[in-house]
């Protein structure tokens, strides 16, 4: 739940774009071979509308039942984008992560140092900007 709602909230791909490989009809829209579509995921990630009004807040319960039941759209959240190309390496990412997490906290309580300046920003990927100081202190 926590990581799910930190890659809602900082998805490290904040867009990416498709190009139409041929004439095609989406619903009431008619998309020309050739066009580029973008899909602006950061938004997506932040809509009150999908999410609710407590959109911008850090609420790893909102995953509580899943991701189904977390919004209200069933491709609101997609940090690892979805369809034939979406990233194959969503698992390994994933299972990475709460390795790393479990020997950090088998050994150390950790917190946010008072120097972090909360500044995220899209150069390539989404980075913290000033970094993420954390005091670590041996169990
Ligand atoms: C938090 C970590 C990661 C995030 C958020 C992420 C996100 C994404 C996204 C959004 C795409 C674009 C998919 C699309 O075009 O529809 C992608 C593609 C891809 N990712 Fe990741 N990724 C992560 C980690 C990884 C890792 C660890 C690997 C490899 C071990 C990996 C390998 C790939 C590859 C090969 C593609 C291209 C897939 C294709 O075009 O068929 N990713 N990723």
């Amino acid at each position: 739940m926590i990581l799910n709602e930190a890659l809602r909230l900082f998805p490290p791909v904040v867009d990416q774009s498709r190009e139409v490989v041929m004439d095609v009809k989406l619903g009431d829209l008619d998309i020309p071979k050739g066009s580029i579509l973008y899909f602006p995921r950061l938004s997506i990630h932040h809509d009150p509308e999908l999410w609710g009004t407590d959109v911008h807040e850090f609420k790893p319960e909102r995953f509580a039942n899943g991701v189904a039941k977390a919004t209200k759209h069933p491709l609101a959240f997609m940090p690892f984008s979805f369809g034939p190309r979406f990233c194959v390496g969503q698992g390994f990412a994933m299972e990475e992560v709460k390795s790393i997490l479990v020997v950090i906290l088998r050994r150390f309580r950790f917190q946010l140092s008072s120097n972090y300046r909360h500044g995220p920003c899209s150069w390539d990927t989404l980075k913290p900007k000033y970094g993420v100081p954390v005091m670590l202190e041996s169990l």
